[in-house]
């Protein structure tokens, strides 16, 4: 059997041709994040990571008008809603939902490539939608029914609130749900991949993907880092806050990387992000006590912020509840866990490692009484 590689650092799992990181520049579909998150919109990207290829402007606007008509959940499953505790993580409210809409898809056991497609656009229309009614439900609203004319992002802020969201905001929300589109063989898209080379459907396979998304080591760190900014509360706390929990032997949320070990290419815009939209809030300290952070982590462990970390405090700004943070993500990695999912069914063989053995040998088995 071949040598263990703890946590499969480095292995290469499979062919992919949808998104790459080579020498620390991230592209999907050969197109470099950073020509993305300056001039695509979060759809086209969809598109991109779905085809391969860039929509022309008529396939585009059939994407969009597929994602607004497909945005409405079923009436079942905001009864559902309804019924869950208020104050349960709104990932597992995430996790529960999607997988009760596939109790009310016709086509939920249909394996076929179009089938698969018309299941991939309902969950990346439906997500925004069950997040943002579930954030309602809680605070006793009522939710609001999504706009077919509005874009995936602005549509989001919409139902969160009930009022059009500035463009200022629709559009810092855009680039974000683009920087966290896709990440190749990242922990939840691999396990989405893992769960539906059995052959079972999508809908398992995104569940599987949104728990393992949820853990703070992967998309749950932004959250993490909200909290953090919260308790270290001022610019004059960072030093001996860092100081404690770097001692301690704590992780610091939103630094360091499995890939990248110079950096998150996905950092650099969230922090320009996060630098003009706490201004914008009159709470510009968001952004000092985090480049402090940076600072501090980099010099003393030689770690760089990851996407998780300059988030935080853009959907800070934004307005948004801590707890949303990782649900949004997971709003945007739905169109990369889907054309991943649909990449394996392509092409697939069940995935199967082995373990490296390390318990008792030759033991037997020992009557209860006499153990
Ligand atoms: C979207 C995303 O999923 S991005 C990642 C989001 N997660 C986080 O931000 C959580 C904080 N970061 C981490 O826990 C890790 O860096 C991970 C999980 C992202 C990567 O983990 P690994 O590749 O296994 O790195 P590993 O844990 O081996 O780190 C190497 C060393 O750096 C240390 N280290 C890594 N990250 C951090 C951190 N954030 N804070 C403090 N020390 C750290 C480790 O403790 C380890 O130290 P050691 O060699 O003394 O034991
Ligand atoms: O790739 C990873 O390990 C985690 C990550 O950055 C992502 O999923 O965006």
């Amino acid at each position: 059997m071949t040598a263990t590689t703890r946590g499969l650092e480095g292995v290469v799992a499979a062919q992919s041709s949808i998104c790459s990181i080579v020498d620390g520049v991230l592209s999907y579909a050969g197109i470099n994040i950073d020509e993305l998150a300056e001039n695509a919109i979060f759809e086209e990207v969809v598109y991109l990571l779905w085809h391969g290829a860039l929509p022309k402007r008529d396939q585009l606007e059939a994407l969009q008008k597929q994602l607004g008509e497909n945005a409405a959940i079923p009436q079942e499953v905001i009864d559902s809603i309804r019924s869950y505790p208020k104050g349960v993580h709104p990932m597992a409210a995430l996790r529960t939902a999607v997988s009760s809409l596939a109790l009310y898809d016709e086509e939920a056991q249909d394996m076929s490539p179009e089938a698969n497609y018309r299941k991939s656009i309902r969950l990346m229309a439906q997500t925004p939608t069950i997040i943002a009614a579930f954030a309602r439900i809680r605070q006793g609203l009522e939710p609001i029914s999504p706009n077919p004319s509005y874009g995936l992002a602005k549509n989001f802020l919409y139902m969160l609130t009930g009022k059009e969201p500035s463009e200022t905001a629709v559009k810092a929300f855009d680039v974000a749900l683009i920087l966290h589109a896709d990440h190749e063989f990242n922990a939840s898209t691999f396990a989405a991949r893992v769960t539906v080379a059995t052959l079972t459907d999508i809908y398992s396979g995104i569940v599987s993907a949104i728990g393992t998304l949820k853990g703070p080591l992967h998309g749950g760190a932004n959250e993490q880092v909200a909290a953090m900014l919260t308790e270290v509360g001022s610019l004059d706390n960072v030093e001996p806050y860092i100081r404690k929990a770097l001692d301690n032997k704590q992780k610091i949320m939103g630094f360091g990387h499995r890939v990248y070990k110079n950096g998150d290419p996905r950092a650099k815009w969230l922090r320009q992000m996060s630098k003009e939209l706490t201004a914008q809030i009159g709470r510009p300290e968001l952004y000092e006590m985090s480049v402090k952070i940076e600072e501090m982590v980099t010099s003393e462990k030689g770690l760089k912020p990851n996407v998780d970390f300059y988030s935080a405090s853009v959907y800070i700004s934004l307005g948004l509840e801590t707890d949303l943070f990782t649900p949004i993500f997971a709003i945007s990695r739905m169109s990369g866990w889907t054309a991943h999912i649909m990449e394996q069914y392509e092409n697939n063989r069940l995935i199967r490692p082995r373990a490296d053995y390390t318990g008792p040998v030759n033991q037997h088995y020992v009557p209860i009484d006499q153990r």
